[in-house]
């Protein structure tokens, strides 16, 4: 385990599951990608590993969280990646980014997954791709009756029409996976 999946273990700090990091990297690369947006920065541990793709990978990165903007800060110093990587602080539904990317993460607040989407789809480049992480969110959102309580049960619904949201877009087309939490990639038709 490296140090950052460790203090994220220690510290709960939600990071990418294993296996959805592992197709994120690989879909990067048969993609070509190398510019790439993500909103959810936490401790910056994606950031890193996408970052050490290739040194001509561009990150962009967006955290409103000030405890885990100092730990990112932290961690994208001793990465030695700081030239590569940008971290934006602030609310990702407020702050303006530049600029068009060949793929977008969106891993942040679970519930404004299609204000994400609807906001940055702009920034996306003509053969990019959008990534949406927790599709399954535990696997509560094709069992919701597992899940303990109403903010929950508020949230799976929201994903789940998020998932039917993506499904349904006439200039988009969207694959949905089981790797880590559930991974969605969407691309323009
Ligand atoms: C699941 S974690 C991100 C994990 C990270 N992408 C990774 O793979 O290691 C979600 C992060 O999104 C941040 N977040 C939630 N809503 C946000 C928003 N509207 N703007 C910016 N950051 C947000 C949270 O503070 C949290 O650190």
């Amino acid at each position: 385990m490296s140090d950052l999946e460790q203090y994220a273990k220690e510290h709960q700090v939600p990071i990418m599951m294993d296996g959805g990091l592992k197709f994120l990297l690989e879909k990067l690369k048969e993609n070509q990608c190398l510019s790439f947006l993500e909103l959810g920065t936490a401790i910056a541990r994606t950031s890193i590993e996408v970052a050490k793709l290739d040194s001509r990978m561009k990150v962009v990165t967006i955290e409103r969280n000030p405890d885990m903007i100092v730990q990112a800060k932290k961690n994208i110093e001793e990465s030695g990646l700081s030239d590569q990587i940008t971290l934006i602080e602030g609310d990702a539904l407020e702050v303006d980014v530049d600029g068009m990317f060949d793929c977008i993460f969106i891993d942040a607040a679970k519930a404004q997954y299609r204000r994400f989407f609807d906001k940055y789809c702009i920034h996306l480049n003509e053969n990019g791709i959008i990534v949406s992480d927790n599709m399954n969110f535990h696997g509560l959102v094709e069992h919701p009756e597992l899940s303990r309580n109403r903010n929950t049960r508020q949230l799976v619904r929201k994903i789940h029409d998020y998932h039917t949201y993506l499904a349904e877009l006439s200039n988009y087309e969207t694959a949905f996976y089981d790797y880590g939490d559930g991974v969605a990639i969407t691309r323009r038709k």
